[in-house]
């Protein structure tokens, strides 16, 4: 019996895509992420959520190293995906910043082209070999995200002047461009009206075929429709993380139930 719970237990090991072992963030003096543990499974959406300052955009952040950009940060501990130690100095960023792609709260697009917004990566990464494989790339990330239609005649025109959704689904359509295996979003939809909440929570159910998701949300029911695990924090703290049903109709622990039911945050 125990044999056969620890070969269970191995095996949903090596399913996750990340797993994070006692990972402590610093800003400086302040501890702002304590002792977190978590396995990430692959092609899933994973929600983090939890009242304001409580660490999650700090720890999502640890998991394609953004933090690296913040001086006063530190990161301790161990985050690994796909049993790779993800902060080995032999880890080049750029490169895992391409397999581990961010989208970001507000839309930001560069000042170019839809055509190069998309381009960008492929041609600094070396991806595309010709002209027409560039074209191939572009247009298959833009189908991906769910935009091609909407841009297919207007490539050359910027991407900055879209819709703020449709900004952030070229985003999301620039990430996909370098073929990354884990997408994280912070907050992807705080600057969205509901329509286009809705298409980007639509594209992200669609994604997870393929890609492994987290995404951080200040919306309960944003994490309760797009996330098939959730993982709640407090005070730098991961208190709970199941299956997202779970979380919300049953949660373990007290302070998981008073923020569900709107006691704080
Ligand atoms: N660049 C930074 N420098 C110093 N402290 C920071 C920095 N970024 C975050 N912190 C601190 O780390 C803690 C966690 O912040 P973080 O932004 O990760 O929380 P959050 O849960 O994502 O909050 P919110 O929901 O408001 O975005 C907070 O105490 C915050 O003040």
């Amino acid at each position: 019996m125990n044999q056969m719970l620890n070969t269970e237990r191995a095996n949903n090991m090596t399913d996750s895509k990340i797993s994070a072992n006692k990972v402590q963030v610093y800003y400086g003096d302040t501890h702002a992420i304590k002792d977190v543990d978590i396995e990430i499974q692959p092609r899933s959406v994973t929600a983090f959520i939890g009242p304001s300052g409580c660490g999650k955009s700090t720890f999502l952040r640890t998991l394609n190293r953004m933090n690296d950009t913040i001086d006063i940060c530190r990161v301790e501990g161990s985050i690994k995906i796909d049993g790779e130690d993800i902060y080995d100095p032999k880890v080049d960023p750029v490169q895992l910043r391409a397999k581990v792609g961010m989208v970001f709260q507000k839309p930001n697009p560069f000042p170019k082209s839809i055509y190069d917004n998309i381009a960008y990566g492929p041609r600094i990464h070396g991806l595309a070999r010709s002209k027409s494989d560039l074209d191939d790339i572009v247009a298959s990330s833009l189908q991906k995200a769910g935009l091609w239609e909407e841009v297919k005649n207007r490539l050359d025109e910027p991407g900055t002047g879209m819709s703020g959704g449709q900004q952030q689904r070229l985003c999301i359509a620039r990430a996909i461009a370098v073929s990354p295996e884990v997408i994280l979003m912070d907050e992807p939809c705080s600057a969205l009206d509901p329509i286009a909440t809705a298409k980007v929570e639509e594209l992200i159910d669609e994604l997870r075929e393929n890609y492994t998701i987290v995404i951080v949300t200040h919306s309960m029911q944003q994490a309760a429709r797009v996330s098939q695990r959730t993982a709640f924090f407090h005070l730098g703290i991961l208190v709970e993380e199941g299956p997202t049903e779970d979380i919300f109709t049953n949660p373990k622990d007290k302070r998981t139930q008073d923020y569900i039911t709107g006691r704080f945050g």
